[in-house]
């Protein structure tokens, strides 16, 4: 296990199957709710998992009863500080604003550093998931959820206009601006049925935290068994295509694959595994062993 994931204290991090990272929100007393040290530790995490090359996708689940409660609503617990009680007499509002400004946006950058590492990212939601935590899953790649899991974009009902994704990333992801606009006004409460008829989530499983965890490992190994370097182009392209024309998407693509073409992971994805040098079943058994493509 490399160091970079050791020396956490909102966030548990560990190997759970061969080149998956399990990420794991990790204040079961609090609902895993974000504090001021959560938001500087998921941009740190995230800035290792960039550029660790043995993981090739990452799990992001939440210890407990919950997936997690949104923003710390505890005093003192947010990296605000006492900005929000304005400017003192030694400031003003331009300079006080600019600071908030500057606060706003390393907060948004705890999740959108999702959206920019390389490995696709699964939430495993189970439990609450409410305010920012709605934020959080609407930057990860792919969404799963417990039957038992609640979800609210609870923003307006603690008196604040969402500001670290959702508002951005919902309406992509679902595709439907009536029904977001329908959560994010009323603030109000939905189930898993819900949110996979509105596609906010893929996948619905029972067994709680277990089950929708190991669903979510079992989705993620599967990630992790092909090439990384078509899977994290493949995110590259998608992540690209939904900010540009279909024009410039192709260019992107072209250009990708004009170096990615090249390599020896076409050669290997494109063998029978029993046919390769190493590959073949192991004596006694049926099951082919994996194709085995570097790391990034
Ligand atoms: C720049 C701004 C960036 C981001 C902004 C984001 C905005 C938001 O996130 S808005 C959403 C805020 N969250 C909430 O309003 C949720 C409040 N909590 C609840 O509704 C419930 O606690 C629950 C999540 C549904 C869980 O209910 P239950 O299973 O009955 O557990 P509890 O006993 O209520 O909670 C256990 C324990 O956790 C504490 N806790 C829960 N939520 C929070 C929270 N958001 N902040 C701090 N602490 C929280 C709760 O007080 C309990 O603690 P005890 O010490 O055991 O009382």
């Amino acid at each position: 296990m490399e160091s970079s994931y050791v020396g956490f204290e909102t966030l548990a991090v560990r190997v759970a199957v061969p080149h998956v990272l399990h990420v794991e929100l990790n204040r079961p007393n609090r609902a895993n709710a974000m504090n001021a040290q959560y938001w500087h530790e998921m941009r740190r995490l995230f800035a290792a998992i960039a550029v660790d090359p043995e993981v090739r996708a990452v799990v992001i689940s939440g210890a407990g009863k919950h997936f997690s409660a949104g923003i710390d609503m505890q005093p003192g617990q947010q990296p605000t500080g006492n900005l929000l009680s304005g400017p003192g007499k030694n400031s003003d509002v331009a300079r006080h604003a600019l600071k908030l400004q500057q606060l706003v946006l390393s907060m948004q950058e705890s999740f959108t550093c999702i959206t920019r590492c390389p490995q696709p990212v699964i939430a495993a939601i189970h439990g609450a998931c409410m305010g920012g935590a709605v934020d959080l899953i609407t930057a990860c790649d792919m969404r799963f959820c417990s039957d038992c899991a609640l979800f609210s974009v609870k923003e307006v009902a603690v008196g604040l206009c969402a500001d670290v994704g959702t508002l951005q990333r919902l309406p992509r992801v679902v595709g439907n601006q009536s029904w977001v606009r329908d959560i994010c006004y009323s603030a109000r409460t939905f189930g898993a049925a819900e949110a996979k008829e509105f596609g906010l989530v893929s996948k619905v499983c029972s067994g709680g935290r277990e089950g929708i965890l190991a669903a979510a490992m079992e989705a993620a190994a599967v990630i992790a068994a092909h090439s990384p370097l078509a899977v994290t182009g493949t995110k590259r392209s998608l992540e690209w295509s939904q900010d540009h024309s279909v024009a410039d998407g192709l260019a992107h693509v072209a250009l990708w694959n004009s170096a990615a073409l090249m390599t020896k992971d076409l050669m290997i994805g494109a063998r029978p595994p029993d046919r390769r040098k190493g590959g073949a079943a192991a004596e006694g058994t049926t099951k082919p062993k994996r194709k085995l493509y570097s790391n990034l």
